[in-house]
């Protein structure tokens, strides 16, 4: 069968208002660790979804997310901890309910449409428990909402990705699942489609008031969907929190560069301050004269302006990005040259001295070690 495709446009999605609203289940992990052979990849993660919440798992490749995800599905089951589902344990030391049983939802990257069913028996499938006329409307619904009622009869090879995807997205909804577990569901997408079907998705999600716990590795679809992001690293939750409070408070230097460059500069200790060629910063608490810390500066965090008010810095190299420019400078006393990012029409150019100031909201300041530490605003 052959089908002209719909263009991928936020517009051409159905109604708002037109998808039925889930009874949003709470997902709870405690003190869960799993191991694969001896590869640790969950250890010792204790975790809440609230109901009706958002929250996404973020963090490098190989990192756990998948394995914590699969394990509220029930397709794994972890050597130590308890899952619960609105307070009941659907995974400990004894219980194992299996994944059918679970009322969750599942929606990983490959879409894994049946090829051999059509659109509407493919978003009905799930819902194998209701009378078939009943089921093919709540089907017709979903594929309402998301725009793509008119494929109802089409087979998945004649959609494109991003319709599979959103056919993948009314499939995973329709039986209205107490909490939907989504892994990487827009990396298959193009950039351009990946914003829409992606902004799309997170309003039906809310539409329908569903728990959605979602993998990603990308920072900035964590910021736009979440309501809370989970970073992970190595099989650990390393921060919890709302995107604002991860940007704002990231607990160590590397859960800061996962949303930002830097400009980093070592330092020591002197009384409670560290003294940098960019002026001085408060150190974090309880660390002694002489503490080796590093120095994280955003480069948006960054000042330059022709009058005399802050540190003399000599402009070695400009490049216009189009919605911002960088500026590289050198600054006395420092030998690894700095990086500001500018907006706006006033960029100085190669060869300029200007002012450097610093925007201390911009600034962390952690001590030269491994343990996780808390960031101070400087
Ligand atoms: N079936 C498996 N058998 C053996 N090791 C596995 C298996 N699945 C995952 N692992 C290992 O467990 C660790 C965590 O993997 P997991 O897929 O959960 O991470 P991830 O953060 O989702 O990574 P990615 O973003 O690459 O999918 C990795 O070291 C991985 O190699």
């Amino acid at each position: 069968m052959t089908t002209t495709s719909l263009p991928d446009q936020p517009g051409q999605w159905g109604p708002r208002g037109t998808a039925a609203a889930t009874f949003a289940a709470r997902l709870s992990y405690e003190h869960v660790t799993h191991s694969y052979q001896d590869v640790e990849a969950v250890s010792d993660v204790s975790l809440e979804l609230a109901p009706g919440e958002i929250m996404c798992l973020l963090g490098p490749s190989g990192c756990g997310k998948t394995t914590l995800l699969r394990i509220a599905a029930g397709l794994e089951r972890p050597q130590a901890g308890r899952v619960l589902l609105d307070g009941e344990p659907v995974t400990d030391e004894r219980r194992f309910v299996p994944p059918e049983r679970r009322g969750v939802g599942l929606m990983f990257q490959d879409y894994a449409l049946f090829p051999h069913l059509t659109i509407l028996e493919n978003v009905a499938f799930g819902l194998k428990g209701m009378a078939r006329q009943a089921a093919a409307t709540e089907a017709h619904n979903a594929l309402r909402r998301v725009g793509l009622d008119a494929f109802a009869e089409a087979y998945p090879h004649a959609l494109s990705g991003g319709e599979q995807q959103r056919v993948a997205l009314a499939r995973a909804i329709v039986p209205r699942p107490g909490v939907l577990l989504m892994d990487e569901p827009f990396s298959g997408l193009d950039q351009r489609l990946r914003d829409s079907v992606r902004d799309e998705t997170l309003a039906l999600l809310k539409e329908t008031r569903s728990s959605a716990l979602l993998v990603t590795h990308d920072p900035v679809e964590a910021m736009r969907m979440a309501d809370r992001i989970a970073l992970m690293r190595r099989g650990r939750l390393v921060q919890l929190g709302t995107p604002e409070a991860l940007y704002r408070q990231p607990v160590d230097a590397d859960a800061a560069r996962f949303f930002s460059d830097f400009n980093e500069l070592e330092a020591r200790v002197q009384r409670g301050a560290v003294m940098t060629p960019l002026g001085r910063f408060s150190a974090p608490a309880g660390l002694e004269s002489g503490a080796e810390v590093l120095v994280l500066i955003r480069p948006q965090g960054i000042r330059l302006t022709a009058a005399r008010e802050g540190h003399a810095g000599y402009v070695t190299n400009v490049r216009f990005l189009g919605d911002a420019s960088l500026v590289t400078l050198l600054l006395e006393g420092m030998e690894e040259p700095v990086t500001a990012r500018m907006r706006g029409a006033k960029i100085p150019a190669a060869g300029e001295t200007v002012s450097v100031t610093v925007e201390r909201e911009h600034v962390f300041v952690f001590p030269q070690a491994e343990a996780p530490a808390r960031s101070v605003p400087a």
